[in-house]
Formats: C-alpha cells, sequence, structure tokens
C-alpha cells in the first residue's frame, strides 16, 4: 500500500549498510526515502532494489542537467528501476525536460517527473553570482511555469514558494519542499527553510527532510516528533 504520508526522508549516507540501518527504523506506511547522489554513486541500483524490497517508494534524485538525449535516456534508466519519482534541472531548459517527458510517456513508465527550480541552499546572492539579477522567487516563479509546460508533474522548490506556486500552477502540481527545518533543528547549509506545517499550509505537496530525522540521536522519536507537528501537536 503506498503511502499517504507527505514525507520524504532524505538517505544521505556514504555507504548501502549505513542507509539500510536507517531504512530498517523507518516505517514504508510513515514515509517515503529519497536516494540522492552520494549514496547512489557509492552503492549503484542495489540501494534501489534493497530499499523496495522492504516495501518503500523511493525518489531517486540525481537532479539530470544535461543535453535532452543524454537526460532522456537517464530518466529511462531510472523509471526503469521502478523508482517513485524522479527529477532534472528546470534550467537545462524546455527541450530537455521535453524530452524527457516524451520518453517516460513512449516507454509507459509512470515515475513522477519532477524539476528543481532554485536550490533552497540558494539565496539572492548566490544567484548574483551566476548571473541571475531576478530575486529567487521570482526565478523560482519563472522555472516552475516553464517546467509546467514542458509536462513536468511538479517541481522541488523551498516552501516559502510555494504558496505563489499554488495559485500559478494549481494544487495538483507538485511542489517538492527541502529545507524543511522541525522546531528542534539548525538550518546548516539551508537558506530558504520552512517548518513543516508551516510548509504544508503554504501548499507544499511533499516535505523533504534529511538531517533533522538522519543526524538525530533518536531518529525515529524526530521522525514522529515531525509528526506531531504536522498535525497540530
Ligand atoms: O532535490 C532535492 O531533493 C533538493 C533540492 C533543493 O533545492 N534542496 C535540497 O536540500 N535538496 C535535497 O534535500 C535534502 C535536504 O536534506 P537536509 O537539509 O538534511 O534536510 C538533501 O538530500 C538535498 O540534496
Amino acid at each position: 500500500m503506498p503511502t499517504d504520508s507527505p514525507l520524504i526522508i532524505a538517505l544521505d549516507y556514504a555507504s548501502l549498510d549505513a542507509a539500510l540501518c536507517m531504512a530498517d527504523r523507518l516505517d514504508p506506511a510513515r514515509c517515503r526515502l529519497k536516494v540522492g547522489k552520494e549514496l547512489f554513486t557509492r552503492s549503484g541500483p542495489e540501494v534501489l532494489d534493497a530499499l523496495h524490497g522492504r516495501g518503500f517508494e523511493v525518489f531517486l534524485d540525481l537532479k539530470f542537467h544535461d543535453i535532452p538525449n543524454t537526460v532522456a535516456g537517464a530518466i529511462q534508466a531510472a523509471a526503469e528501476q521502478g523508482v517513485w519519482m524522479v527529477n532534472v534541472h528546470a534550467s537545462g531548459g524546455r527541450r530537455m525536460m521535453e524530452a524527457a517527458r516524451e520518453r517516460l510517456d513512449r516507454q509507459r513508465l509512470a515515475t513522477r517527473l519532477i524539476a528543481v527550480t532554485v536550490l533552497t541552499s540558494m539565496e539572492a546572492a548566490d544567484l548574483a553570482e551566476v548571473g541571475i539579477e531576478a530575486s529567487p522567487a521570482d526565478q523560482v516563479e519563472r522555472l516552475a511555469v516553464l517546467a509546467r509546460d514542458s509536462g513536468m508533474d511538479g517541481v522541488v522548490c523551498s516552501a516559502q514558494e510555494a504558496s505563489r506556486l499554488r495559485e500559478l500552477c494549481g494544487s495538483d502540481f507538485l511542489k517538492v519542499t527541502p529545507g524543511i527545518r522541525p522546531s528542534f533543528a539548525v538550518a546548516g547549509d539551508q537558506r530558504r527553510l520552512m517548518a513543516p506545517a508551516d510548509a504544508l499550509a503554504a501548499g507544499s505537496s511533499h516535505l523533504v527532510v534529511g538531517r533533522p530525522v538522519t543526524q538525530a540521536e533518536e531518529p525515529m522519536a524526530a521522525l514522529a516528533a515531525i509528526e506531531s507537528e504536522l498535525s497540530g501537536g
């Protein structure tokens, strides 16, 4: 049974063993899991089989960004592993996103395909340094509309932009929001942050949480505390 929890726990670990150790303490009825660049680069697709075998739906977060043909092939390869969600960078542009969409449709692969807008670790000064004078909020809007028009199922953005994107792109357009910091957690390298309950109220469809759970002394207690914040406890 797929979970209806909005929580996606980021398994940012340097080994398959460490990741599976954490997965074994989590419950597929209470969260999905995200496999990112570090873990996938070390473990390869084996981690996906192991997590699927434990009943988890997996977001494979490799943030593809390349020429259209290359990204379409990578997205097909990811989807054929049976993952629930994959992502690309919206800044790869319309033709890249359309190629990825077209490939999934042609192969009848139901994996959700979303696009990263502006990383939650970035603020205005970081954008200015790479030549983008727009504010993070304006740049997210621009890329989200482009992503929607290019056939994406949703975007990765910060929860700070979720309510505006709900107006622009509707409630069905997924808003997957990292940079979630429950009351007990520190910001770390994240810059555009929000608390879990505020993020859901703002229109986030899914909340990506990593270190506040995985680095907690008691990860299960941290997960339960987030669930309690979500239910207004
Ligand atoms: O695509 C992502 O998942 C992502 C996009 C983004 O803009 N910001 C962001 O933090 N992430 C990921 O979300 C997770 C956040 O982890 P914590 O900061 O530890 O909660 C990490 O795995 C990041 O790679």
